[in-house]
C-alpha cells in the first residue's frame, strides 16, 4: 500500500522527477552566495546609537538582518519545527485540520481577504505550501476539544508558540518602526496608525525539495510585499533571493539572526525613500525548507499620505491587488496609487 504523503498530490510525481521549467526572468544572473553575503546588518541594542545604519539599509537595499533581537534561540528553533511537524502531517489531514480561522494552501501564496487561494493569482505553479494564520484570531484554536484529541493538542501547541512569537515580533515591528518614523520624520500623529502590530499575521512555509541536484524551481515567484515590514525566520537551507541593481542576490541563511524586509506601505509612507525590495524564493537543494514570516500592516482605516501617491487604506490596496491579480493575473502594486 501507498505511504500517506504529506506533500499536495500537485507536488508528489514531479517533486522526484523533472525539475519544472524556470521561466522566471533573469534567473541566469543570479549571483553566488557571498561569504558573507552584503546584507546590510542591524543591530537592534544599537539602534540609538547608530540610527543612521536603518535608514540607509531601508534606502539602499529594502531588506536587512537583524541581531540582538532578543528572541530566544529555542523559540526560534520552536517556531520553525512546529511549522516542520504540521507540513509532515498526511495531505488530507491538513485540509481537514487547518481550517478558519487558519488557511492551509499550496502551489500559490496569493489569497483572498478570507484566506482561500486566488484562483489565477499565480503566473505559475508555485513550489511552496503554507499555513496563514491571523494573529488577532490566535485565541479561537485549539479550544473546544477535549484533551486527547490529537489535534486539538496540534493546534493548541500552534496557538501557544505562536502567542510567545507574536509578541516578540510587535515589539520588533513596533522598534524598527518607532526608528523609522523618525528617520522619515514622519508625522507622529499619523505613523501612531500606520503600524497595527498585533492585528499582522504569521505564514509558515514549506517549500517541498527538489532531489535533482542542480533543480531550479520557483518556490515563490517574485514580487514585493504589500505589508508595511515584513520579517522572516528561516531554516539553514536557504533559496530566498533579492533583485537589486539588476542581478538576483542569494540571501544567505544565518543562524539566529532574522531578515526584515521593507513593503509597499512602508515606501508610500516614505515617500519612495524606502524600497519595498523585490524577492523570490527558488528550490535548489534536496532538502525541505521551512521559513515562518510575520507580515504588519497598518491600522484598519488608517489613511496613508504621501507626496507620491492619493490617499489610500490598505483595504483600498488589498481589493486593488485582488482585481489586478484577478483581471490581468499579476499584481500592479503602488502603481496603481501613484500621482502621475
Ligand atoms: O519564505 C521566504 O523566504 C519568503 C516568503 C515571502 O517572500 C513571502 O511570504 O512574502
Ligand atoms: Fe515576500
Amino acid at each position: 500500500m501507498e505511504l500517506q504523503s504529506s506533500y499536495p498530490p500537485l507536488f508528489r510525481g514531479l517533486r522526484d522527477s523533472a525539475p519544472a521549467a524556470d521561466l522566471d526572468e533573469g534567473s541566469w544572473m543570479t549571483k553566488p552566495i557571498h561569504e558573507p553575503d552584503p546584507i546590510p546588518v542591524i543591530d537592534l541594542q544599537r539602534l540609538d546609537v547608530e540610527p543612521e545604519r536603518l535608514g540607509e539599509a531601508c534606502r539602499e537595499w529594502g531588506i536587512f538582518r537583524v541581531v540582538n533581537h532578543g528572541v530566544p534561540l529555542d523559540l526560534l528553533t520552536g517556531v520553525r519545527s512546529h511549522a516542520g511537524r504540521l507540513f509532515s502531517l498526511p495531505f488530507e489531514s491538513k485540509q481537514a485540520l487547518l481550517a478558519a480561522p487558519l488557511s492551509y494552501f499550496w502551489g500559490t501564496p496569493i489569497l483572498t481577504p478570507s484566506g482561500s487561494a486566488l484562483q489565477g493569482g499565480a503566473q505559475s505553479v508555485n513550489w511552496v505550501e503554507g499555513l496563514n494564520v491571523p494573529l488577532g484570531q490566535l485565541s479561537l484554536l485549539g479550544d473546544g476539544g477535549d484533551d486527547d484529541d490529537d489535534e486539538v493538542t496540534v493546534l493548541a501547541s500552534l496557538r501557544n508558540v505562536l502567542q510567545e512569537y507574536g509578541v516578540h515580533l510587535g515589539r520588533i515591528a513596533k522598534l524598527l518602526f518607532r526608528a523609522m518614523a523618525e528617520d522619515l520624520r514622519l508625522d507622529p500623529t499619523l505613523s501612531k496608525s500606520y503600524l497595527s502590530e498585533s492585528t499582522g499575521f504569521v505564514r509558515l512555509y514549506r517549500y517541498p525539495h527538489c532531489s535533482k541536484a542542480g533543480g531550479n524551481m520557483s518556490g515563490m515567484e517574485a514580487h514585493s510585499d504589500s505589508s508595511v515590514l515584513s520579517i522572516l525566520c528561516q531554516d539553514e537551507v536557504g533559496g530566498l533571493e533579492l533583485y537589486k541593481d539588476e542581478q538576483w542576490i542569494q540571501v544567505q541563511p544565518v543562524p539566529d539572526a532574522l531578515i526584515v524586509n521593507v513593503g509597499d506601505m512602508l515606501q508610500a509612507m516614505s515617500d519612495d525613500e524606502y524600497i519595498s525590495v523585490k524577492h523570490r524564493v527558488k528550490v535548489r537543494k534536496p532538502q525541505d525548507r521551512t521559513s515562518v514570516c510575520y507580515f504588519v500592516f497598518p491600522g484598519q482605516d488608517s489613511v496613508i499620505r504621501s507626496l507620491k501617491y492619493r490617499p489610500f487604506t490598505y483595504s483600498d490596496f488589498q481589493a486593488q491587488v485582488q482585481q489586478d491579480v484577478k483581471t490581468l493575473g499579476f499584481k500592479v502594486g503602488l502603481r496603481r496609487f501613484k500621482i502621475d
